[in-house]
Formats: C-alpha cells, sequence, structure tokens
C-alpha cells in the first residue's frame, strides 16, 4: 500500500546532468504517498523519480548521503532555482527550507538586492540557508510565463527579465521577515522549477499546509478612525493594510466611523459579528477603547448576561481585536507587538497571533463606567488629557504641549486610595524581567486564579478578599496611575510600569507622592531613561487585583459628575487656566486609555486575560545571523 504523502527530489536534468551533483541524477527519489504526483505522472523533463514506503527520518542518512536539516517529517524535496542558483528546498508540515547547492559554482552567482536598507547584514554565504515557518507564509502564488509585477520604485517588471532569462515554470513565495526593532516585513522569495506539473505541486503542497492554519483570520470587520493622530488612518489603510490583507486572501468589511462612539455603537447592535473571525481597529487607543467597549458589551449581550450588573460573571471576548495603530500614542498596540508600524500589525494579523489580555473595569457608586486596558492615571496624567483634548488640531503634538504646561502647574490631589495586594502570584513591579511572548508569569499566574476572580463581581465580603487584606493610604498626590501593562510608547520606550504584564490579572498601581518640582520631573524624566522611576522616596509601586480612590473632597454618595457640578468646575477651570493664582483645584479626572471618566471617586478591578488580540506580545530581540531574502517589501 501507498503511503500517504510524497517527496519528491528532482533535478534540472537537462542542463544541470554533467554538473549536479550524483545525488540528483542517480539517486534522486520521490516517497509517494496517496496518488501519484503530477511531477510522477507528467513524465516531465528532468524529474527522476524512485518510490519509496517513508519520508527518512530527520538527518537520517539515505543512499549515502545525509539529507538536508529539517525540522519535522518533510513533504516535499527538490532542486529548484532562485535567481539562476540551485538550491535545495524543502517543505514540512512546519518549515519550508531553501538552501544553495554549495557545489554549483557554474551557476550565476547569487546577487542579493535588499530592499530594508538598515538591515545589519553580513557578506552572502553561498552555503547558508532559509528556514521559514509554514506559520510564517503569508501567500503563494504561481509566477504567469510573460507576467509582469510592480517593482519597488512602481515601474513594472516581466518575471522573465527578473529571472534574466527565460526562467520557466516559477511560483513565489511570501513570507515574514523580522528587521530590528521588532517590525516585521513581507519578504518574497521566487523558485523557478524545471517543469509546470511540478511547480504547480508545489504551490498546491503549500497552500494545504496554509490551509491546516486554523487560527489565520478569513474575515474581518475593520473600523478605521479617520480623525486619529494625524489623520491618516484611511491612507495607511489603503496603502500600506489593505494590500496585504488582498494579498494573503483575508476579505474585508471596512468601515470609516463618521462620528465619536460609531464603531463602538455598531459592534453593540448592528454588527453581524457571525461573519467575521475579527475586528480590526485603524486609530488610536481611543479608538481600541471604543472597539473593546461594543465587543465587551455585545458578547455579554449575546450570551445573556447583563453588562450593567456588577454582580454578574462576564463573559470572555473571543474575538479577537487588531491594531494598525495610527493614532497618537498607540500605546496598547507598541507594547504588545514592541512597535507602532501597520505593516507589521497587518502581518500578526494575516498569520492570526493570539494575545491574551487583562481588562479593568471601572465603577462608581457600584454603577459600571468604563474599561481599561492600559492606563488609568489621576492627576498628572488625567490633567495631560483634559487640556489636550482642547488642543485636538494639534495632532499628537498637544500632549506635548500638555505635558509641559501641566508639569508646570504641578497640581496635587487628596484622597483616599484603597487596594488589594495581588497574593502569591509571580512577578513584581520592581523585576528586571519584562513580559515578552510566550510569557510564564502570564501563563503561571492565569492558571492561579480560581474561577472566581475572573468574575466580575469578587465580593471581598463573601469570598477569600476579606476587608483585612484590603490596604488603605491617605495623602496629597501629583499622579495615581494603573498600568495594567507596560504602557510603553514612543514617548516612553520602556513605559509607565515597565515590568507590568499583559495577561497575568493584575495592575500596578502607582502612587507619586507630592513632591517638588525638581523631584516629579527626575520622576517623569525616568520614564524615557533606564533609570528606575520607582526608586524614588515620593513614589510606590504596588502589584493589585483591585483597587479603589476617592477624593478627599467627596468622600460621600455626593460625588457628582463634575462636569454637571458648576461650583467646583468653575474653580478648577479657573485655577487650570491661571496657574499662577496659586489656588489648586480640589479635582482631577480619570484618563481611562485616553478618554476622561465623568467620575473621580472609583472602584477598579482586573479581568485576567478578558480580551484577546491578535498580538504575540514582544518578541525577544533575534540574534540577526541569517540574511534577510533579497525582496523584501
Ligand atoms: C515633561 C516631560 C514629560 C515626559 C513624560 C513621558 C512619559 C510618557 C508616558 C506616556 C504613557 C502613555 C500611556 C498611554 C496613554 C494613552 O492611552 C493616551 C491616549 O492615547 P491616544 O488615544 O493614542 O491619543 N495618551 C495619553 O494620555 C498621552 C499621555 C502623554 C503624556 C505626556
Ligand atoms: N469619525 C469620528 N469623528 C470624531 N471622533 C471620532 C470619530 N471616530 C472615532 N472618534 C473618536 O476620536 C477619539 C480619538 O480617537 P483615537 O483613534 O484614539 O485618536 P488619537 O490617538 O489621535 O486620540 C476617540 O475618542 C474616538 O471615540
Ligand atoms: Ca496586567
Amino acid at each position: 500500500m501507498l503511503p500517504q504523502s510524497r517527496l519528491h527530489l528532482t533535478c534540472r536534468s537537462c542542463q544541470a546532468q554533467a554538473r549536479a551533483p550524483r545525488s540528483y541524477h542517480h539517486q534522486a527519489q520521490t516517497v509517494v504517498r496517496g496518488a501519484p504526483s503530477p511531477a510522477t505522472t507528467s513524465g516531465g523533463v528532468g524529474v527522476l523519480s524512485s518510490l519509496a514506503e517513508e519520508t527518512p527520518a530527520e538527518g537520517q542518512e539515505q543512499d549515502g548521503q545525509t539529507q538536508m536539516e529539517r525540522p519535522g517529517r518533510m513533504l516535499l524535496l527538490s532542486e529548484l532555482r532562485v535567481r539562476n542558483a540551485a538550491y535545495d528546498v524543502s517543505l514540512s508540515r512546519s518549515v519550508l527550507t531553501w538552501k544553495r547547492r554549495t557545489s554549483s559554482t557554474v551557476y550565476h552567482p547569487f546577487r542579493p538586492r535588499f530592499c530594508v536598507p538598515s538591515f545589519p547584514r553580513r557578506r552572502p554565504d553561498p552555503g547558508v540557508g532559509h528556514t521559514v515557518s509554514v506559520s510564517e507564509i503569508l501567500s503563494v502564488r504561481e509566477e504567469e510565463e510573460n507576467s509582469s509585477r510592480r517593482r519597488d520604485d512602481g515601474s513594472w517588471k516581466k518575471i522573465k527579465e527578473r529571472e534574466g532569462k527565460d526562467c520557466g515554470p516559477a511560483f513565489t513565495v511570501s513570507y515574514v521577515e523580522r528587521s530590528p526593532h521588532h517590525r516585521w516585513r513581507c519578504a518574497e522569495v521566487t523558485f523557478a522549477c524545471p517543469e509546470e506539473a511540478l511547480c504547480q505541486h508545489w504551490v498546491s503542497s503549500i497552500r494545504e499546509q496554509l490551509a491546516t492554519i486554523v487560527s489565520r483570520p478569513k474575515r474581518l470587520l475593520v473600523y478605521i478612525n479617520p480623525y486619529s493622530g494625524k489623520r491618516q488612518g484611511k491612507r495607511i489603510y489603503e496603502r500600506k493594510v489593505a494590500p496585504l490583507f488582498s494579498q494573503a486572501g483575508v476579505s474585508t468589511h471596512v468601515i470609516v466611523t463618521e462620528r465619536a462612539n460609531y464603531a463602538r455603537d455598531h459592534l453593540k447592535t448592528g454588527a453581524e459579528l457571525q461573519k467575521f473571525d475579527g475586528v480590526v481597529c485603524v486609530g488610536g487607543d481611543g479608538m481600541f477603547s471604543e472597539i473593546i467597549h461594543g465587543l465587551i458589551w455585545r458578547t455579554q449581550i449575546d450570551g445573556g448576561v447583563d453588562p450593567n450588573c456588577p454582580e454578574e460573571a462576564l463573559i470572555p471576548c473571543t474575538l479577537r481585536i487588531g491594531i494598525i495603530p495610527a493614532g497618537s500614542t498607540d500605546c496598547i498596540c507598541f507594547a504588545t507587538v514592541g512597535t507602532n508600524d501597520p505593516v507589521t500589525s497587518a502581518l500578526h494579523i494575516i498569520v492570526g497571533d493570539s494575545q491574551p489580555m487583562d481588562v479593568c473595569s471601572v465603577h462608581h457608586n457600584n454603577a459600571f463606567l468604563q474599561y481599561s486596558v492600559s492606563l488609568l492615571g489621576y492627576g498628572f496624567y488625567g490633567d495631560v488629557l483634559t487640556d489636550s483634548e482642547k488642543k485636538r488640531w494639534m495632532g499628537p503634538a498637544r500632549y506635548d504641549l500638555s505635558g509641559v504646561k501641566m508639569f508646570l502647574t504641578h497640581h496635587y490631589y487628596e484622597g483616599t486610595v484603597s487596594y488589594l495586594p495581588a497574593k502569591g502570584i509571580m512577578g513584581t513591579p520592581r523585576d528586571a524581567a519584562r513580559c515578552r511572548s510566550g510569557c510564564v508569569v502570564c501563563q503561571h499566574n492565569r492558571q492561579l486564579l480560581p474561577e472566581k476572580a475572573e468574575m466580575y463581581e469578587v465580593d471581598e465580603a463573601s469570598g477569600s478578599e476579606s476587608d483585612s487584606e484590603w490596604r488603605t493610604l491617605r495623602g496629597k498626590f501629583l499622579a495615581i496611575n494603573a498600568a495594567s501593562m507596560s504602557c510603553a510608547c514612543p514617548r516612553s520606550p520602556k513605559g509607565l510600569s515597565p515590568a507590568a504584564h499583559l495577561a497575568d490579572g493584575t495592575t500596578d498601581l502607582i502612587l507619586v507622592r507630592k513632591c517638588s518640582r525638581f523631584d516629579f520631573l527626575r520622576h517623569l524624566l525616568r520614564h524615557t531613561s533606564k533609570d528606575d522611576q520607582f526608586d524614588l522616596a515620593f513614589v510606590e509601586v504596588h502589584r493589585v487585583r483591585r483597587f479603589r480612590f476617592t477624593p478627599r473632597h467627596c468622600q460621600s454618595d455626593s460625588d457628582l459628575d463634575l462636569r454637571e457640578n458648576g461650583k467646583h468646575q468653575i474653580f478648577s477651570q479657573i485655577c487650570r487656566d491661571h496657574p499662577a493664582c496659586g489656588c489648586a483645584p480640589a479635582y482631577s479626572s480619570w484618563n481611562c486609555d485616553g478618554e476622561i471618566l465623568n467620575h473621580t471617586a472609583i472602584d477598579v478591578r482586573v479581568h485576567c486575560q478578558f480580551i484577546q488580540l491578535f498580538a504575540r506580545g514582544i518578541e525577544e530581540p533575534k540574534v540577526f545571523e541569517e540574511l534577510p531574502n533579497p525582496c523584501a517589501i
């Protein structure tokens, strides 16, 4: 009986009879499993074949010849040509590998043309192998004999010309290539085949492998905020992202928002979510916030849960969210991918990455206010946001101006902070280790959580979280920040809390007590350097599951919406606009992922791994030992 898959060892006999190594002419073989391959049935020129029962084990010698190194079971192995040089090309279930044949000195030299000029390179080593994980192959296409393709410079070039001569049948594989600073690029390699049938066999085999990756999205719902950041959202999507989705066969339904909360409301009520494998937001953190509010709401309604009832156990969202950064800070993208680059984000979406993330729910007097995944900031960051909203016309620069202004204003706020420390977990906010792709701290701490801790209502009176575990602090604060993740962004590459974790079920509560302007500046500047921003007497940080804040002047139910409370509002406004008057406003506002909250007295709890992103966390820097493929685009 024939086995199930097929292994080809082929050669270009007509050109290579005298040149190709002995193994390819006299011992080349085809391991056939199942139906005969197009290559062997075609009787095509130059394909030598024989039958064998099994693919040889990894590294095993066969007929005196060591097979190419390959992880997993090999599905195909052929001698193909890349830019007129002979390569041993193999496909297993997990990797595609191509390695230049070292004895092929008669072939044209391999002349790489690089499209990523800043990439660190070594001299080309003809023997060097390229290995691409099948999970990072974006697409494969068969080249038409006389097809033209657009060059990077916009002109058109025939495939034949590019290959230097009539290259015959060929197929092109697009795949992910890593660049410095966590950026990903789409690279391409074209393999010329000795005959059409073999070419088609390669294309269909690679497509079959891609089809087995069930985590890849096929249909996406895309929301674009045309006013995010520098108002380039639509352009970024159309120029950089849509072509990649189309190339990878991902279909999209694109909605350009018409007003604030348009995307949120559409997700809540109108969107046919069952038709999609994910939602993509093109914009900044505020736009992402809209998306999660719509999705979380919709998930509860579809699951028969009342999202407003604090006693209900919330249902986590399984529909993944992709972020194409086009906003002003884009901290959620930066902290989950490592860079704010639309192409990189699009590629993470295409390959179907998944990254769980914690979500904080914010309540006021048991009434739900908002969710937060990155920064909840009172005092400095709340004031910066409030001030910056009036300067939206300035674009992202508004934050710099408001940042300097609020630093000079130097307001402090009195209040009481209570928190429930995260006990028995791995990791502290002062760790040197960082949350990275496949983080063990996140996995470990997730397992620690009792089912109850995931629930919306974790009532300290009824369960393990007794009142005695709460700690309370009173004082005057310049800033009260809760960072559920590092909050790294281009302004602060290590973030507000560099050791915070994306999915460990905790938030880092950072309290900056009243201090001099000079000391506060030292603290702020440390966000932009390697120095430890917590190593200051007036700063403390706690890893917590839950916290509450009550401003001094509103310790009863009368914590009204400040924007509706004329007296305080007017008073605060005067002082904000006249810093020299010396009056300190009683209240700041909470900056909740870039949105201003209506209340100051809040109760916050973390929901571990409550949403899923098309991301994988920041990857550890890779040592670039291999050359990139010539055609990175
Ligand atoms: C005077 C020197 C100041 C240096 C301070 C540097 C520290 C910067 C830390 C930034 C942390 C940002 C956390 C993320 C917040 C975003 O959610 C929010 C909204 O983003 P977007 O919707 O994309 O506009 N951005 C901000 O609140 C901006 C804070 C800027 C503070 C200077
Ligand atoms: N079409 C629109 N018109 C006006 N505001 C919008 C629109 N779509 C979304 N918004 C709102 O714009 C705000 C900022 O969006 P965001 O994408 O975060 O940009 P930025 O990073 O520049 O702040 C969010 O509060 C969002 O709700
Ligand atoms: Ca966290």
